[in-house]
């Protein structure tokens, strides 16, 4: 494809980890042209210069934040900017005429109070919270949901893996939606680049600890969607861990079983539900997924082990949360939008060792 065949893309936050990663994946993207990196604390400056790992791969100057200039340049645009910040700039954008797809919490819950309850600010509009699908790929791509839509909203990294881990036990009715319990752990860069006290090397390193117990943010957008996966409200006991490393989630996820299901029985159901669907890996019986096996992939690898002592399943999921938890299922939404292939610029081997 020619450049001047290729979607103009846009990326507001293009110096978090969720930009630069957007800009790694987009580089390779075959139908994409990266059009305009975007900054509102370094606009001007060559994006190398901060990030000297694009040296000599690319040349751009950041751009500032305005929505009309970037409609001059782009017609997607990805949001990488914090929850709050998406909220407001992502209806400017829209007005502008340009597509989104934004990383942030801001449009995945579609009651505005829940939102507001759990992240403390100012919910978006209730129109564009209802207007935005809500774009986990593998639940969803059989409905259509991303295609001609203006504005998609990318899951959250702790919810991608939870969910794409327990829905299918949860719709088929093999687990007790009551008793769910999800033991979470993340590297460090699911934090973002900004720096504080929680994040530093000394405190981390050689560490492990719990955060948000029972206050998460991710807490409701789990809950959504699983209630209305089992079409009965759910609710979760959700605690996340800090583990001194840069990429990976792993959540390990407790339920008790309605029913006589062996492992092998859930490896079947997963593959079934999971057909041709290229990016959830099931692992086979006694082997269980580890970060390292996902790492710089948009890969979900999902593992179980059933214990007939305690009549409960153990289900272990892991992903790169800034791949497949962030800018890789931006571009597999970006892919289901424009109606290409889900996999197009995705194909990545995970980095081993
Ligand atoms: N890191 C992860 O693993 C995941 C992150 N997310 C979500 O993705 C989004 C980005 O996360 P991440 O990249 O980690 O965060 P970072 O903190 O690393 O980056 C956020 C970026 O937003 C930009 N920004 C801040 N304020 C504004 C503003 N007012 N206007 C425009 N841009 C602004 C900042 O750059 P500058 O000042 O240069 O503009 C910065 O580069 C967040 O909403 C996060 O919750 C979701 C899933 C996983
Ligand atoms: C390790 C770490 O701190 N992770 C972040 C994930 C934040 C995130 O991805 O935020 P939204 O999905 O809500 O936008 C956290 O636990 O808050």
């Amino acid at each position: 494809m020619g450049n001047e065949q290729k979607v103009n893309v846009a990326i507001v936050g293009s110096t978090g980890y969720g930009g630069v990663e957007l800009i790694r994946l987009l580089l390779n993207h075959p139908n994409v042209n990266i059009a305009s990196v975007i900054s509102a604390s370094s606009a001007g400056a060559p994006i190398a210069d901060g990030f000297p790992h694009l040296n000599e791969i690319m040349c751009d100057t950041l751009d500032g934040v305005n929505a009309e200039e970037i409609r001059r340049k782009a017609d997607v645009v990805f949001t990488a900017t914090p929850s709050g910040v998406s909220g407001k700039l992502v209806p400017e954008l829209l007005d502008a005429g340009l597509t989104v797809i934004d990383l942030s919490g801001d449009f995945r819950i579609k009651d505005g109070a829940v939102y507001t309850a759990w992240y403390k600010h100012e919910a978006p509009q209730a129109e564009l919270l209802e207007e935005a699908p809500y774009g986990l790929c593998e639940l969803y791509a059989d409905s259509g949901y991303a295609q001609g839509q203006r504005i998609i909203s990318n899951p959250g990294c702790y919810p991608t893996a939870t969910l794409l881990g327990l829905a299918p036990a949860v719709k088929a009715g093999w687990i007790d939606p009551a008793s769910l319990i999800i033991d979470a752990k993340s590297g460090v860069s699911g934090a973002g680049r900004g720096v504080n006290l929680g994040v530093h090397y000394a405190e981390l390193n050689e560490n492990f600890k719990a955060y948000k117990v029972n206050k998460h943010q991710h807490i409701p957008e789990i809950e959504q969607t699983l209630s209305e996966v089992a079409g009965t409200p759910v609710t979760v006991t959700f605690t996340t861990h800090l583990m001194p490393m840069t990429r990976g989630i792993m959540c390990t996820m407790y339920a008790s079983l309605t029913g006589n299901y062996s492992e092998q029985d859930f490896i079947s159901l997963y593959k079934e539900h999971y057909a041709g669907r290229r990016f959830v890996r099931i692992r086979p019986q006694g082997q269980w997924p580890a970060t390292k096996e996902v790492f710089g992939s948009n890969y979900c690898d999902i593992g179980f082990a059933v214990d007939e002592r305690t009549k409960r399943v153990t289900v272990i999921s892991v992903i790169d949360n800034v791949v497949k938890g962030a800018a890789g299922q931006a571009i597999q939404n970006l892919n289901l939008m424009m109606g290409w292939d889900e996999a197009l610029g995705l194909q990545l081997t995970p980095v081993y060792p």
